[in-house]
């Protein structure tokens, strides 16, 4: 057996239902070095029979059901570090609505889907502000603030590495990051943005609104990677971002699978231009345009495309792209949804006369 395993032991069995199971050993017999092993479930309804060589072990400090409250901030202090005691650690934190479990200098989030404003709240920006890890509960701001310090002691730049699956809450997470250093600085923690930091925030809803679609997983997946640097002065202030984007999704703007949308503009554009710039542009209803049309959902359910309109116009205003260049972008835009909607089909060349065509429709039509 890797692990002593003893009557009273408290381990884990694998569930197809829960994943993973809490358990206690009620007996064991050893026949030829194989472990007959009798387990009850921690609520004391079901009975197991199993024989096996190995069982995960649960932490004996901590209680196996999920309904029970002690749990650790670090995953590191778990006395067992095997998957199920570590996703039963998350999962116990998450139903105490603790999104955030460190696991040695890595944060793990998980997304609770629901807003709570509290948790980001420019009070919870100023309890983070100049303290260590570990002296406030696990948070993003802590990991921002640690990188803000190392920055400043160390005069070294510092990277905050943001991973995990489509709709993790990636972006959502990026944000609160660059709010945390927009809002706080050197010397103090509640003062007013300065010009650049406002720009810098204004990056996001214009990245999301040309970069952002809504996809089966995710109503505002990011379709490309984004490396982003935040520069600051020798004063500790911000004075400048710089964005790098790689492999941005080219294909949705032809295509889009049933369900999903193309990139979130199109819809604003149509939703929020005045009846008079539509004219100008010619542009119509969502369901005129192909590209746009595809995937049958042009809404997303409480999303108001021409408030993100305004709110897109009114960072590219923010970032230095005025009225007139936003109306130039909108034709291109316009422009690229007119070609979708030209269709390409078959003809017979029966009845025209090959003398009329061009050199290089011949091409196209040969004989
Ligand atoms: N900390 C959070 N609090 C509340 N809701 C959140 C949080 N993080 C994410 N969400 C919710 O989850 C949704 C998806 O998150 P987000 O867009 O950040 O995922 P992502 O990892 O960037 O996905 P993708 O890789 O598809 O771009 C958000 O639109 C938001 O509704």
């Amino acid at each position: 057996m890797a692990t002593l395993i003893e009557k009273g032991s408290r381990c884990w069995i694998p569930d197809e239902k829960e994943g993973w199971l809490g358990v206690e050993v009620t007996n064991i017999t050893n026949n030829n070095n194989k472990y007959q092993i009798e387990l009850i479930s921690e609520d004391g309804e079901r009975t197991f029979n199993i024989e096996t060589s190995s069982l995960d072990e649960s932490n004996p400090d901590l209680p196996l059901p999920r309904n029970q409250v002690e749990t650790v901030e670090d995953l590191t202090e778990l006395s067992h570090l095997n998957e199920p005691s570590v996703l039963n650690a998350i999962r116990v934190r998450y139903t105490m609505f603790n999104i955030y479990t460190y696991s040695g200098i890595v944060l793990i989030a998980i997304n609770p889907f629901q807003r709570n404003d509290e948790l980001y709240s420019p009070h919870r920006i100023q309890r983070y502000a100049s303290k260590k890890r570990g002296e406030e509960e696990p948070h993003l701001f802590a990991i921002a603030e640690d990188a803000y310090r190392f920055m400043i002691n160390y005069k070294q730049n510092q990277s905050i590495v943001v991973s995990g699956e489509s709709g993790s809450g990636k972006t959502v997470s990026a944000k609160f990051i660059m709010r945390y250093f927009a809002s706080v600085d050197s010397d103090e923690h509640d003062h007013d943005m300065s010009e650049t930091e406002k720009q810098m925030l204004a990056t996001n809803p214009i990245m999301e609104s040309f970069g952002n679609a809504k996809t089966t997983r995710n109503d505002n997946s990011s379709r490309f990677g984004k490396y982003m640097e935040i520069l600051f002065d020798k004063d500790i202030v911000i004075c400048g971002a710089r964005i790098r984007i790689y492999l941005l999704e080219r294909s949705r703007l032809v295509f889009q699978p049933k369900t999903e949308r193309n990139y979130h503009i199109f819809y604003q554009m149509i939703e929020g231009l005045s009846e008079e710039k539509k004219s100008q542009l010619g542009l119509m209803g969502v369901e005129n345009f192909f590209y746009l049309n595809q995937g049958g959902v042009p809404k997303i359910d409480n999303v108001d495309d021409a408030k993100e309109f305004k709110d897109t116009c009114d960072a590219l205003s923010l970032v230095g792209i005025n009225e007139d260049q936003q109306f130039q972008i909108f034709k291109v835009l316009a422009g690229l949804l007119y070609i979708g909607n030209i269709q390409i089909t078959k003809i017979s060349l029966n009845g025209l006369s090959r003398s009329k065509l061009l050199p290089d429709q011949k091409r196209l039509f040969p004989t």
